[in-house]
């Protein structure tokens, strides 16, 4: 059951081109409709060009990017949670739902203290060296 009608896809993807361009409007998706994710992009791309300005070494760089991609999967995978979520129950209270929600953001938190505290270990010593 490979299409619905009116052309809209339900069934498998058929080539690895087709993966890639639903993962790419998912990326799309989430940029346009997730201000959060917006946010912590912009937030990272401003950490990397001051590791650019501060001259990182390829050790800060890997824990760096690490802590980036990490917040940005752990806001896709709110986004998920808070997608299927707003699925199943719409705009009726429950229980699961709020706790589903709240874990999903709690991901979000845990990885932006990660991030925050990786920036600090690296970017502070990476300053020290810049005067
Ligand atoms: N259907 C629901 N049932 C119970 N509680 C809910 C429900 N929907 C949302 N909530 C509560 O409201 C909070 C905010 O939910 P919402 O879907 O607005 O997320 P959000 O604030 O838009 O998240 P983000 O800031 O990551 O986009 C949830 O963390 C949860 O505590």
């Amino acid at each position: 059951m490979p299409m619905a009608s009116s052309d809209k896809q339900t069934g498998k993807n058929r080539a690895f081109k087709q993966s890639l361009g639903h993962a790419w409007d998912g990326l799309r998706a989430l940029f346009h409709y997730e201000r959060n994710f917006r946010k912590h992009l912009a937030v990272g791309s401003l950490a990397i060009i001051a590791g650019l300005i501060l001259r990182l070494t390829l050790n800060e760089w890997l824990w760096l990017v690490l802590a980036i991609f990490l917040v940005l999967i752990a806001e896709t995978l709110n986004t998920i949670v808070e997608a299927v979520v707003d699925l199943v129950v719409g705009q009726t209270y429950h229980d699961l739902a709020k706790r589903a929600k709240d874990v999903a953001a709690g991901g979000v938190l845990m990885a932006a203290i990660f991030a925050v505290i990786v920036g600090a270990l690296v970017m502070l010593p990476a300053l020290g060296r810049w005067f």
